[in-house]
Parts: structure tokens; C-alpha cells; sequence
């Protein structure tokens, strides 16, 4: 017997507050659910022989980047109203609920500069969220361990500019040997991102969190444009969903190639604000990927100058707007030398 309703949606729920930690219980065809959290529910296959992996599909960490909260809230209403048979376990994520109510990117702090906190990380309503996240998913992984699943998480977010590449990841490289899985970018590809960020320096995202301290394949994978609610028409996210309902019914399509036309990019460096000084030399509406030529000022900051030096540089992410000690954008190279 269930006792969660799918009308309204989990997404409509969790705006209006209505969810939050409940008894277990399981649906008509035995597959096992539990809301976590505020916007945290899980599943679980009602035979766990039928379990190939373990995923965490998140979205919403900022609050105004609507198209993966409406495709994830899709994929719960299908599994709870039975069209979608589980045959993993999965625990989705609403982010920042609160953000996502006032449709805004955070309400005090920057999530996804909040996980893998250092003592000095202010105290607030975000960064005690990213903290109750981070226990949800060392929680839900260590059964993974336990029991020697593959661990999976896709971090969805949508960019706040254009971009000439529409649907792109970044990828946390493994804390042991720093090397990527091609296996994983392949499929990546299969659910339609044509670019690959190779990411071997520390952060402080939700991606990195599950990467470094679950040992998850973890990406940060962004789709299209942040837009409100209901306003997703001009991103085609039918490939992302099909490979998502596909690891949740343990049907992967099969696609184990990396694909010659996907870009394979590495950080080059990161731009970080250091001063109230801090000047965008760059249009700061730039598309992300824009590629800039040897020599272009990317941004002044007192005595500083960010000047580009690397062949085949792109930017992505440029963003005055920020803290001081926050990354203004990202100077990205093509990611040579790797076998795919
Ligand atoms: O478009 C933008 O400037 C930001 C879009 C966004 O939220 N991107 C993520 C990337 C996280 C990562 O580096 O893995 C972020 O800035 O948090
Ligand atoms: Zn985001």
C-alpha cells in the first residue's frame, strides 16, 4: 500500500513543503520507496537480484535551473505511478528547495561552493543542506559498498549564459590515479552531451563531494540555459531522459565508444576574485566555449592581470557577480594525449 500520492507530483510537494521524512513503503509492484528528506526520495528494486548499480540523480542545488528539477520530477512520477520499473537503487535530489520556491540560483550562499566544507565555511540554511546531502549520500553509498555496486552520480544543472556547446560535463576525476573511464564519457555521450570537462583539481561541488568521498563516478552535467519553470521548450532533453530511464530499469543502451565529435577538455585554470577590484576584461554574457586567442586580458584584479597564454583556450562560466574567493570562470585547453 502506498502511502504517497503522485498527484500532486513530488516536485509540487516538496515546493509546498510537504515532504519530508517518512516510513518506508512499497508500491503495487514491490518496488521500495522512502522520502529521506525534504526533496530526497529513494528506491529500491523490489528483487535485489534484479540491481545493477546504485545512482544519485540531483538537480535544483541552484535553485533557478528548472529543466532537470522538471525531467527528474518526470522520472519519479513514472516510477511511482508504475510506467517505470526499478532495477536500481536511486535516490533523487531537490537541491535547494528553498531557492527553487523563489526561483533563484541560492538564497544566501552558493551550494555547490558549500560540499566538502571547510571549518571556516559560514554557518546557514545552505550550508547546513549541503551538509545534511552530503550524509543522505554517504548513507545511501555505503550500501553500494557493502554490497559492491557500481556507484553512479549525475549532478544536473542548466548554465547561466549560452553556449556554443549546448549540453556539457564536468568530470571529477578519481581521487586514485586521476585517470577518467572512458566507459563513462561514452555514455554521456549516448544521453546527447557532446563535451567533457576533465576537472583534476579539488572543488568544493556536489560532484566532487560523491567523487572524492563515495567513490562515485560523478559529473556535474549541464543542460542548456536556466530558465523558470515551465520555460524548458527550447532544450531537447529526450536523450538524457531515455539513458536516465534506461540505468533505472537496468536497460543501458549500448554504447561503450566514446564518440569522435565529443570534446575532451581539461581546466587549464581557474579565474578566482580576489579583490572588490576584480574587472571582466571579457564580455561576461560570452558564450561559454568561445574560443580566445593567445594574448586576450580575460580580467583585471588590482596588480593582476589574467592573461590568456594557452593554445586553444575557451572560457567557461564567466561570472563577475561573485564572492571574493569565488572562481569568475573557468580557462579550459582540448585534453590531448588521452586514449577514448
Ligand atoms: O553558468 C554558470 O556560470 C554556472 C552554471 C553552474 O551552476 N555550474 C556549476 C558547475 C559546477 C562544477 O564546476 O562542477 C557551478 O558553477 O556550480
Ligand atoms: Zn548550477
Amino acid at each position: 500500500m502506498s502511502n504517497f500520492s503522485i498527484e500532486p507530483s513530488f516536485l509540487a510537494q516538496a515546493l509546498a513543503g510537504k515532504t519530508c521524512i517518512s516510513l518506508p513503503y512499497c508500491l503495487p509492484n514491490g518496488t521500495h520507496v522512502q522520502v529521506m528528506d525534504e526533496g530526497v526520495i529513494r528506491f529500491e528494486p523490489k528483487d535485489p537480484g534484479d540491481r545493477q548499480l546504485d545512482v544519485v540523480l540531483s538537480c535544483g542545488i541552484h535553485g533557478n535551473e528548472t529543466a532537470p528539477v522538471e525531467l527528474l520530477d518526470q522520472l519519479i512520477s513514472q516510477i511511482l505511478d508504475g510506467q517505470l520499473r526499478v532495477r536500481a537503487r536511486v535516490l533523487f535530489v531537490f537541491g535547494n528547495v528553498e531557492a527553487m520556491r523563489q526561483g533563484v540560483r541560492c538564497v544566501a550562499q552558493d551550494m555547490n561552493r558549500l560540499f566538502c566544507r571547510l571549518p571556516d565555511v559560514e554557518d546557514g540554511d545552505e550550508a547546513r543542506r549541503a551538509a545534511m546531502l552530503e550524509m543522505q549520500l554517504m548513507r545511501f553509498f555505503s550500501r553500494s559498498i557493502q554490497d559492491g555496486k557500481p556507484r553512479l552520480h549525475y549532478d544536473l544543472h542548466t548554465a547561466i549564459h549560452g553556449s556554443l556547446i549546448e549540453k556539457f560535463a564536468i568530470y571529477p576525476l578519481p581521487p586514485h590515479g586521476r585517470d577518467f573511464d572512458p566507459l563513462q564519457v561514452a555514455r554521456l555521450a549516448c544521453a546527447g552531451v557532446d563535451a567533457v570537462l576533465l576537472q583534476s583539481t579539488t572543488s568544493t561541488t556536489f560532484s566532487f563531494f560523491s567523487s572524492q568521498h563515495c567513490g562515485a563516478a560523478a559529473f556535474t552535467v549541464e543542460l542548456g540555459r536556466a530558465m523558470p519553470f515551465g520555460q524548458n521548450t527550447h532544450v531537447d532533453l529526450s536523450k538524457m531522459q531515455a539513458y536516465l530511464e534506461g540505468l533505472i530499469s537496468g536497460e543501458l543502451p549500448d554504447c561503450d565508444e566514446v564518440p569522435a565529435h565529443l570534446g575532451l577538455y581539461k581546466v587549464s585554470r581557474e579565474i578566482i576574485k580576489q579583490s572588490d577590484a576584480f574587472v571582466l576584461r571579457v564580455d561576461a554574457k560570452m558564450d561559454n566555449f568561445t574560443p580566445l586567442p593567445v594574448g586576450t586580458v580575460l580580467a583585471e584584479d588590482g596588480d593582476i592581470q589574467h592573461v590568456v597564454n594557452e593554445d586553444e583556450a575557451r572560457m567557461i562560466f564567466p561570472n563577475p557577480y561573485i564572492e571574493i574567493g569565488q572562481r569568475a570562470g573557468l580557462v579550459i585547453v582540448p585534453a590531448k594525449g588521452y586514449s577514448r
